[in-house]
């Protein structure tokens, strides 16, 4: 799976009093086995491509694409059945925020058994052990507790790493993960990339990560797209994300604040109306 994932001309859009809103624009991308970042400031698409990818755009909004492929299948046109066969298994996506991804009224425990159960055949000691052992992996300090707790008994940042604990032990092909790491501390926010790490080099994932992070991302991506009210503006390799071409990135970088830097007041970005055409 060289390419696993096709996106091609993408668009998705928003009902609104003065007509649709198009608030992803034309996106095209391919995904392999590696790390791609995706940038740009909130309200730029970031969310929204991921959710079209994995088919959870709200009811309201409408998708199109020229094509969307997953493994040579086409997700346009996926029935109910090939979604719940992808979803979870071989393609999942880790929101923002985890009410979204929790079930409220079965524990913790038994919903991270069941995502490890449905890749394969665990029994359900093996099933047990693997969740607290993954529970313990994103530095749930007491994952016995963690494993019989309801989501609403979490607080929220353990609620999140629940969530991602949830998500990895599947180990899907492709995560998409959104701003994951942007609520946690620095050392859970380095055990989650390592484990992420882990899984594209290991098992050879694709990882999609979104993040308003630019430092982080041109650190751990090994590509970055550069989103821009709704169109991605600019396509490069992490390394050489210092170097951008594109006015916007440009901006993006200014705007970072600089430790050693001296200390006048931040850049603040000018957008120019030529982005948009
Ligand atoms: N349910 C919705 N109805 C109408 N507009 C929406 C809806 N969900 C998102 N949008 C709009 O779509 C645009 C893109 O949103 P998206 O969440 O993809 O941005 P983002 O780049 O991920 O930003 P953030 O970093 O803040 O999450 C925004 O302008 C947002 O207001």
């Amino acid at each position: 799976m060289t390419n696993m994932l096709q996106v091609e001309g993408l668009n998705v859009s928003f009902p609104s009093r003065d007509g649709p809103v198009r608030v992803v624009r034309d996106v095209t991308f391919t995904l392999g086995r590696e790390r791609l970042g995706i940038v740009g400031e909130s309200g730029s698409g970031k969310s929204q491509t991921g959710r079209a990818i994995l088919g959870l755009t709200p009811a309201s909004a409408t998708v199109t694409a020229d094509k969307l492929s997953f493994d040579g299948i086409d997700l346009r046109h996926a029935s109910a059945k090939t979604w719940r066969s992808l979803r979870g298994p071989r393609m999942s996506m880790i929101m923002q925020d985890p009410k979204y991804s929790l079930n409220p009224v079965m524990t913790v425990g038994r919903q991270i058994v069941e995502a490890y159960r449905r890749r394969g055949d665990a029994t359900r000691t093996d099933a047990r052990n693997r969740a607290v052992a993954m529970l313990e992996a994103v530095q749930i300090r007491d994952p016995e507790r963690v494993f019989e707790a309801y989501p609403h008994e979490l607080s929220g940042g353990m609620g999140q790493r629940a969530m991602i604990a949830m998500m990895l032990i599947a180990e899907p092909d492709l995560l998409i993960a959104d701003e994951v790491t942007s609520a946690l501390d620095v050392t859970v926010q380095l055990d989650v990339l390592r484990i992420l790490d882990g899984l594209v080099r290991d098992r050879g994932m694709g990882l999609i990560f979104i993040s308003h992070d630019l430092r982080l991302v041109s650190s751990f991506c090994d590509r970055v797209l550069v989103m821009y009210a709704g169109r991605v503006v600019e396509e490069i390799a992490a390394r050489d994300l210092h170097s951008a071409q594109h006015p916007y990135t440009q901006g993006l970088l200014n705007c970072l604040p600089q430790i050693d830097g001296d200390s006048g007041p931040l850049q603040t970005l000018t957008r120019d109306p030529a982005w948009l055409a």
